[in-house]
């Protein structure tokens, strides 16, 4: 499976962490869309990035790290065929991917510990959509992509 990956200045460390668990431990391929530094950047520029290469079958999921996550979902998610959401459990990876069929994973950098956003990826990449009554609702988000 393919994996997108990017950040901005404040997830840099731990992107480049993630990207090495992605590949090694889960066996990822990985397409790092940077930055390549921690120098500051806007957090809007790389999920674009990300969001439009999930969008346009680059990769099948996407995987964002902010300060807090929610900056980059908030842009993320305005991408046609993008369903992006801050996580910060691997609980409600579970249920992002269950319920609402998210591809797009924006994580925390500053307050959430390496070793939780591994294993919000791992959940996130492992579960599966639930379909059925989920996705009528998840039609009817899609839907505002067409408005
Ligand atoms: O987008 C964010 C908040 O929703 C991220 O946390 C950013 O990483 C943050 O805004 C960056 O802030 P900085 O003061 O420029 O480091």
């Amino acid at each position: 499976m393919r994996v997108a990956i990017a950040s901005d200045h404040a997830g840099f460390e731990q992107k480049q962490l993630l990207a090495a668990y992605l590949a090694e431990d889960l066996a990822q391929d990985v397409l790092d869309l940077g930055p390549d530094s921690d120098d500051r950047v806007d957090y809007p520029d790389f999920a674009n990035k990300v969001a439009h290469a999930v969008a346009n079958g680059d990769a099948e999921y996407g995987v964002l790290v902010c300060g807090t996550g929610i900056g980059m979902a908030l842009t993320a998610d305005k991408v046609a065929g993008i369903r992006a959401s801050s996580i910060t459990t691997p609980e409600f990876a579970a249920l992002f991917r269950e319920h609402n069929d998210g591809n797009v994973v924006c994580l925390s950098g500053r307050f959430v510990d390496l070793d939780v956003n591994k294993q919000i990826i791992k959940t996130f990449l492992t579960t599966e959509f639930g379909g059925g009554r989920h996705q009528q609702r998840v039609d009817k988000i899609m839907a505002n992509d067409n408005r």
